[in-house]
């Protein structure tokens, strides 16, 4: 596979006997920013992403062809422009509609990369292409092949929302069933992929699942081990059903068996199988090419089969019986949307996005009347229940430990077999609530007995505004036991549980956490580890979608420089006349 790289334009002055002791300087630095690139950036399969730099340096409009024709074959996403030098800008700059663009001058006065920086800034914001502005704070000496810590955090930045924006490209999302219970979110919008994202949706019965069972199209020795796996791993939770409701012990072993085959079918039907093909199945075994996907349930599958909990939580996870892999993101309720910001986080951090209803703000009073306990530290302005109807991937637990002991959530190919335990372990498999699901299977029950960092995403669609983002950084927290019991009862205690406290600023949106809750755009959320909002800001100004909503320092937005044209002061505004005015990345 072809897969998505940075390219890297080394920008020169064309007087060939002023660019004699450039021509170093000018590849040294495309050197230094390939180097940082490839020895810090890891793409969502764990694998270090690959730069490629023009066979020549560019002054001209001859040699930008031969650059972009070498890019092109060679699936370059990103271009980084580097110059120490003045040199002409609307000759040499990228002017292909596809690449995501950034320039990084030089700062330094002998011979200036920074005004040649300013100068192709304001070509690309005349012409209509948006490209990222990258110059260090401080004054270089010209001798000095080092890249500031700035301007290391602007390139990488840059170039891990670049290679994101090429990763999805092309690829597809598949939806499982159709709309679940008049959820608006399900109703896959094909405008708002193909042309924001670039994926094509596509549409499979949940009846295909019951096709592969009944014909035994799947992989049985991967089965057997998997469904021996399941057993010595999975415990089965309380049945919290009235006892006349609650299926019998062998009712809920066929389902057990059900639920396995499931999960391998669908990650199957998305991903494809080469062992498929083998048992005579060429189509099935090509699988459809997906970067995401969702499955129904509710409620032509979940009210006479077994829930997909099981298949989503693992599915989700950053591993399974096959030991760590790389989260296969699927959303519930066929909720696209959810979908999207799980794929956004995943892809800004490499590992698994959980998803979740937004559920309930508890103020810090109502927590008090209820329980008694008067909420403190981060919890002290109220937080949120998070919980989805029964899955959620179990690295939403909080088990799993960095080197230093921290409790975090992890990219998946960092997952030791101690974390996978460990994630195992607090999580137990409760019969599905039968009065909701007739068709039984097991939900996955855990809370995230954790405080940890965390980014809490949802994109929405507003008629008028088109796809819009929202971000809330904040923190998972963990409450009193009693406290806990109390208010989690008051729900179906069956479910994954995650109570969470968003960063205040004081102001707007995230003046309190009642105002985080109450202007969410939807039922659903997903929330994945670490406080990567100023990722996902640049992400979406890539994919031309506005952020409607964040607690982001001023200081960590990067957007592309022509967005400064459309207003500085009221980021928003400005953010959302930048998107219109350059509309969806894929026409
Ligand atoms: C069981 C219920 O139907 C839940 O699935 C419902 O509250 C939702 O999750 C809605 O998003
Ligand atoms: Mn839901």
């Amino acid at each position: 596979m072809n897969k998505p790289k940075i390219g890297i334009r080394p920008i020169i002055d064309g007087r060939r006997a002023e660019r004699a002791n450039l021509e170093e300087k000018v590849m040294s630095m495309a050197m230094a920013a390939k180097i940082l690139i490839e020895e810090n950036l890891k793409d969502t399969d764990g694998e270090y992403v690959q730069c490629v730099i023009a066979d020549s340096t560019i002054s001209g409009s001859a040699q930008a062809r031969d650059c972009a024709e070498k890019f092109a074959r060679e699936n370059v996403v990103g271009t980084l422009s580097v110059t120490s030098c003045w040199c002409y800008g609307s000759e040499t700059m990228d002017t292909d509609p596809m690449t995501v663009k950034a320039v990084w001058g030089f700062n330094g006065t002998e011979n200036p990369g920074a005004v040649y920086l300013a100068a192709v800034l304001s070509a690309h914001a005349q012409k209509g292409y948006p490209a990222f502005s990258i110059y260090g704070k401080d004054v270089q000496d010209k001798s000095d092949t080092s890249i500031p810590e700035d301007v290391q955090e602007k390139i990488l930045r840059f170039a891990r929302c670049a290679i994101a924006v090429g990763t999805i490209r092309g690829k597809s999302y598949v939806n499982i069933g159709a709309v679940s219970m008049g959820i608006q979110g399900s109703y896959c919008d094909d405008n708002f992929f193909q042309k924001y994202l670039g994926i094509r949706p596509e549409f499979v019965d949940m009846i295909e699942i019951n096709r592969r069972i009944k014909e035994e199209i799947y992989d049985k020795e991967e089965y057997e081990r998997a469904y021996k796996w399941t057993l010595e791993h999975c415990q089965e939770g309380m049945d919290n059903n009235p006892d006349k409701m609650q299926h019998t012990r062998s009712q809920k072993d066929e389902e057990w068996k059900f639920i396995v085959k499931m999960t391998m079918i669908i990650r199957d039907i998305m991903l494809g199988n080469p062992k498929l093909r083998d048992q005579g199945y060429y189509e099935e075994s090509l699988g459809r090419n997906a970067i995401a996907g969702g499955f129904q349930g509710q409620r032509m599958w979940s009210d006479w089969q077994p829930v997909g909990d099981f298949s989503e939580a693992f599915l989700n996870s950053g591993f399974d019986w096959n030991g760590p892999r790389k989260p296969i993101i699927l959303a519930t309720e066929n909720d696209t949307l959810n979908a999207v910001s799980m794929l956004f986080g995943h892809l800004m951090s490499n590992g698994s996005s959980v998803f979740a209803d937004v559920r309930c703000y508890w103020s810090p009073e109502a927590v008090k009347r209820v329980t008694g306990w008067e909420p403190e530290g981060k919890a002290a302005g109220g937080f949120i229940h998070l919980i989805n109807s029964g899955a959620a991937a179990l690295d939403g637990t909080g088990q799993s430990r960095d080197k230093a002991g921290n409790q975090v959530m992890k990219p998946w190919y960092d997952m030791t077999d101690a974390d996978v335990d460990a994630c195992l372990r607090a999580t137990k498999w409760c019969p599905a609530s039968a009065g909701y699901f007739k068709g039984g299977g097991f939900s996955s029950q855990f809370r995230t007995a954790a405080e940890m960092p965390v980014t809490l995403v949802r994109v929405n669609l507003i008629a008028g505004a088109g796809p819009t983002l929202q971000i809330a950084e904040g923190y998972t927290i963990t409450l009193p036991e009693e406290v806990h019991q109390i208010i989690d009862k008051r729900t179906d205690p069956t479910w994954p549980t995650t109570w969470f406290a968003p960063n205040l600023t004081g102001r707007g949106a995230f003046g309190s956490v009642y105002s985080v809750m109450a202007k969410w755009g939807s039922n659903h959320g997903a929330f994945v580890y670490g406080h990567i909002g100023k990722d996902l800001i640049t992400l979406a100004s890539m994919l031309r979608i506005p952020v409607s909503m964040h607690n982001v320092g001023y200081e960590d937005v990067f957007r592309p420089h022509c967005w400064d044209g459309f207003g500085t002061d009221g980021q928003e505004s400005a953010d959302y006349r930048a998107c219109h005015a350059y509309g969806a990345m894929y026409r």
